[in-house]
């Protein structure tokens, strides 16, 4: 049997933002950061006692300017693994779709933002757990009118 991982869980929510067009939007970490130059969901850690979606909402306000609603984000999939960098403790990160923002995407200094069909996304270099989320996220764009 597997031993007992007494280190806390890191919970991270993520976002794909949905176009019109059917493009998601994904952001470049800042050089220097961990996984700098890889493309990433838009997201963060939640804050203690923070409910997913609110810590999701909050994250596309602070990273990007961007205004939603916690009810316009349904869940879409979400990847387990290990964080990378500092430290190393199990690390999940809960993937939401959400199709209805206000204002346009602004981030922040370092980063840089696109938009991407599901073939270009499929292509970008990527964190490790970006890659199921990806996976996930093809499979219900393909299956849904989102
Ligand atoms: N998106 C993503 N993040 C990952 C992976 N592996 C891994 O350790 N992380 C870490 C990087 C960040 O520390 C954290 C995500 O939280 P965040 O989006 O708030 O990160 P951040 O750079 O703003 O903050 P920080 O941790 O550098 O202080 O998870 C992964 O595969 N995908």
């Amino acid at each position: 049997m597997q031993h007992l991982d007494r280190a806390e869980p890191l919970w991270v929510s993520a976002v794909a933002l949905i176009d019109a067009a059917g493009r998601v939007l994904m952001q470049r970490r800042p050089l220097g950061a961990v996984h700098g130059g890889l493309w990433e969901f838009p997201g963060g850690k939640l804050e203690p006692c923070e409910a997913p979606e609110v810590a999701a909402a909050r994250e596309l306000q602070e990273e990007l300017g961007l205004v939603t609603a916690p009810t316009d984000l349904v869940p879409a999939a979400f990847a387990s693994g290990r964080t990378d960098g500092r430290g190393d403790r199990p690390l999940i990160i809960m993937l939401f779709v959400c199709t209805r923002w206000a204002g346009t995407p602004e981030p922040q200094a370092g980063a840089s933002v696109g938009w991407y069909g599901p073939t270009q996304l499929a292509a970008l270099a990527m964190p490790p757990l970006d890659y199921p989320l990806a996976e996930g996220l093809l499979k219900i764009l393909q299956a849904s009118a989102f």
